[in-house]
């Protein structure tokens, strides 16, 4: 069998096999609205992605990776909406292709739709399932609804126990919004309290724009007109968010609970990859895959602007290696204004999601990062930690020592 053009780098593919369907209605949510992009050409097949489609994916995929380890990541919409026989069919199909080479699989999900059948799949092979769960009850109850407007933590928390008592491993991803980026302490105590030891949170950042196929949602290239929606983290609070967090794990919890973002600022701070897009240099490497084979550059980039093609009739690394995707991966870095030019954090940061870059620096430059002011008083505050952790590790000991270490930092010795 062919093997396509091979590249050092690996790339990765977000598949959405349920298209953006789903059973819940989160107000957020920026995925759920695309089905509008799809409304004529779905049809009966209700943005289901069918077994040849599947089959070509899953072949595709595993021969375009230069890798011995290839990872297929299960999105949406909610991942679950499809059966368990379809997820049957990805492992036999990831078995007849993967010609020796290790295959590994994450799927993310809103957690509620979870049974002991599932569980005992994912457990029998080794699947790492993402839940959504953005906080204590009265945070993700807020926003995160069914379209009947029923509450679904009791839901989600029912979803964990059984992957738990299934030995499944889990992770919780969150996202920190309006409502609960004030209450830091009360988000971060729940993680801990249900024994989620690897936290994932993002920002909710998203401009209302009304466009006539019925979508709400602005695009990054569109921007004049656009506002703020109303259930996006201010700055001000996404840079309280992260230094309260930041002062209790850093006196208590480092090398016991990882924190995406402080261990991705870490390791741009000492040089390395960080584990997360947008701190990195670049973007590119993540491409997604529509039920239809429609392939996008980003999946916080799914608008007919940004599609690269169709895998029926263009390959996975055509696309990836295309000069669009490559033009849009440099673009983080060749788009940035001024001030980030001249940032003191730049080498952290790098301007952080392009989609966020709707503000205007200081003198007036279309391009700033909307979350530049909260990340910039993170980063301030976290420096002298950072550096004691970076000596640390130069050393070949261990950064948790910060936690006994007496440090000056913007606020003070503790
Ligand atoms: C679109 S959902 C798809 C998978 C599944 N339905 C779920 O909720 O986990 C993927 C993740 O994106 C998050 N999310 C939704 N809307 C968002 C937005 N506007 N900005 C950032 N993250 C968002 C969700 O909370 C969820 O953790
Ligand atoms: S469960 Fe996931 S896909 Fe569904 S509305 Fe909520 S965030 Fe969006
Ligand atoms: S555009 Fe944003 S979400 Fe997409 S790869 Fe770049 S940083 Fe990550
Ligand atoms: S902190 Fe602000 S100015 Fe500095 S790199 Fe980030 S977005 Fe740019």
């Amino acid at each position: 069998m062919e093997l396509y053009t091979p590249f050092a780098k690996p790339f990765y593919v977000m598949t959405k096999p349920a298209g953006s369907m789903c059973n819940l209605n989160c107000k957020y949510c920026y995925y759920l609205e695309k089905s509008n992009i799809y409304k004529d050409a779905a049809g009966a097949r209700r943005f289901l992605m069918d077994d040849s489609m599947l089959e070509l994916f899953i072949e595709r995929y595993i021969n375009s990776q230069s890798m011995p380890q290839v990872l297929f990541t299960w999105h949406g919409g909610e991942s679950l909406m499809r059966p368990l026989s379809f997820y049957r069919r990805v492992v036999d199909l990831q078995r007849k292709y993967a010609r020796g080479r290790v295959i590994d699989n994450c799927i993310q999900t809103n957690g509620t739709l979870l049974t002991d059948e599932w569980c005992r799949f994912f457990k029998e092979h080794d699947w790492l399932v993402g839940v959504s769960v953005d906080g204590p009850e009265e945070f993700h109850d807020e926003y995160r609804r069914t379209r009947q407007g029923a509450r679904t933590f009791n839901k989600v928390m029912r979803g964990i126990d059984m992957l738990n008592r299934h030995g499944v491993e889990w992770n919780a991803m969150a996202v920190v919004n309006d409502f609960n980026a004030d209450y830091p302490l009360e988000f971060y105590h729940f993680f801990k309290e249900i024994g989620c030891r690897y936290i994932q949170f993002a920002p909710i950042v998203e401009r209302m724009l009304p466009h006539d196929d019925g979508r709400h949602l602005a695009s990054p290239c569109d921007m004049a007109g656009a506002e703020l929606a109303d259930f996006s983290v201010t700055p001000e609070q996404w840079g309280r968010f992260l230094c309260t967090i930041f002062d209790e794990w850093v006196r208590h919890d480092v090398g016991r609970y990882f924190i995406q973002l402080f261990d991705a600022t870490l390791a741009n701070w000492v040089g390395q990859e960080p584990g997360i897009c947008s701190l990195g240099k670049t973007c590119g490497h993540a491409l997604v895959l529509e039920y239809n084979g429609d392939v996008y550059s980003c999946d916080h980039f799914v608008f007919p602007e940004y599609k690269l093609g169709n895998i029926e009739s263009q390959s996975l690394v055509e696309m990836v290696m295309s000069r669009r995707q490559t033009d849009f991966g440099l673009a983080k870095r060749q788009s940035l204004p001024r001030q980030c030019m001249n940032c003191r954090f730049l080498d952290i940061c790098n301007g952080e999601c392009p989609k966020n870059r709707f503000a205007m620096t200081a003198d007036g430059e279309p391009g700033l990062n909307y979350l530049c002011r909260g990340y910039y008083s993170f980063f301030e505050h976290a420096a002298p930690y950072m550096d004691f952790m970076k000596a640390e590790l130069e050393a070949g000991r261990a950064p948790a020592n910060v936690m006994k270490a007496r440090i000056t930092g913007a606020d003070g010795v503790f």
